[in-house]
């Protein structure tokens, strides 16, 4: 392989540039909080979260079953529950083609999507065995990811020096939204699969993102600014958090949805990496005007179509699936 082959060539590990923000300040000092946040949207688009409220105890069970659903159920069961109208399911391997233009084979990672969820049972979709002897657990845990989220909104708004519920107004639970409650499995790969990126580079189409990654890591950011790439690793105890094209677009592109993409060295490409992700979308209906802050300046001469959440969404997806295999 040339050098200007390898990816890892313009991978920038000098400048710690992504912010590590302590989370507990929220409640002593809110608007302070809520400026670092809002500094890491505007120029890193990614910051990791620390004493952000989800207990190391429940994070660890949930990766517990995580392992065990993607090791333990067999292929031909996973099938059963392939991914539905909806985005909701088993996604397989190859499955998924988050980079378009650049890749010519699907990512080499497996996913189960979850939908929302009411009284222990899921309401868009049928669930395998194990995952519906688990459906409690799981509730729980993706309603504790959705509650996070509404507080990282209201900092949002706060710094936008918005009402500090305008933003979890627009993302409850109980209604229609794009939200989803992600478990991804990358196995082991051979050589001869000869792939090392494992989710091709791309930016979510949410509000924002929670990211839980375990042991093992890989994912990459590439900065908004110096277009640099650099790892995001995994940093104990801490849940990384990224903003979302959807929330870019309300914004204006204030807050920026960072690309990123999960690459393997040679070291962990014998290794399984597990990590969970829930992304947060505004509700399906609400339209995506500019929202109504002194930070957000709408460009009278620009001609911006009129759009909700739900056909913002409705076009990403579109895209992500149209190549498989
Ligand atoms: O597995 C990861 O670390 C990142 C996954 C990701 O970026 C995604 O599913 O959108
Ligand atoms: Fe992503």
């Amino acid at each position: 392989m040339t050098s200007n082959n390898n990816i890892n060539d313009d991978i920038d590990n000098e400048i710690p540039v992504i912010p590590v923000i302590d989370f507990s300040n929220f409640e002593i000092n809110p608007i302070q909080c809520s400026n670092e946040i809002k500094h890491a949207c505007e120029f890193v688009g990614f910051f990791y979260l620390k004493n952000h409220g989800i207990s190391d105890n429940f994070i660890n069970e949930m990766f517990t079953i995580v392992i065990y659903f993607f090791i333990e159920t067999s292929r031909q069961e996973k099938l059963k529950y392939i991914m539905n109208d909806d985005y909701f399911g088993y996604v397989d391997l190859k499955q998924e083609v988050l980079d378009p233009p650049h890749q010519k084979v699907g990512d080499y990672k497996e996913c189960f999507n979850f939908g929302k969820f009411q009284n222990g049972n899921p309401i868009a979709q049928e669930l395998p065995n194990y995952l519906k002897e688990k459906s409690t657990f799981i509730e729980s845990f993706e309603k504790a990811c959705h509650e996070l989220c509404m507080k990282i909104l209201q900092s949002f708004a706060i710094s936008l020096n918005i009402k500090d519920d305008w933003f979890s107004n627009r993302h409850r639970y109980e209604m229609k939204s794009g939200d989803n409650f992600r478990i991804l499995h990358y196995p082991p790969i051979t050589i001869e699969d000869g792939n090392n990126i494992r989710a091709g580079s791309h930016t979510d189409y949410g509000s924002l993102t929670l990211l839980f990654q375990k042991d093992i890591g890989g994912l990459e950011i590439q900065h908004p600014f110096t277009k640099k790439w650099l790892q995001a690793s995994v940093i104990p105890n801490t849940i990384l958090i990224n903003i979302g094209d959807l929330m870019e677009f309300w914004t204006m592109g204030l807050f920026k949805s960072t690309k990123h993409r999960v690459v393997f060295n040679n070291e962990n490409m014998n290794l399984h990496r597990y990590s969970i992700a829930y992304f947060c979308h505004a509700e399906r209906d609400v339209d995506l005007d500019p929202i109504p802050s002194d930070f957000i300046k709408a460009k009278e001469d620009e001609l911006r179509r009129r759009i909700t959440a739900g056909e913002h969404l409705r076009f990403r997806q579109e895209n992500t699936y149209k190549q498989t295999y």
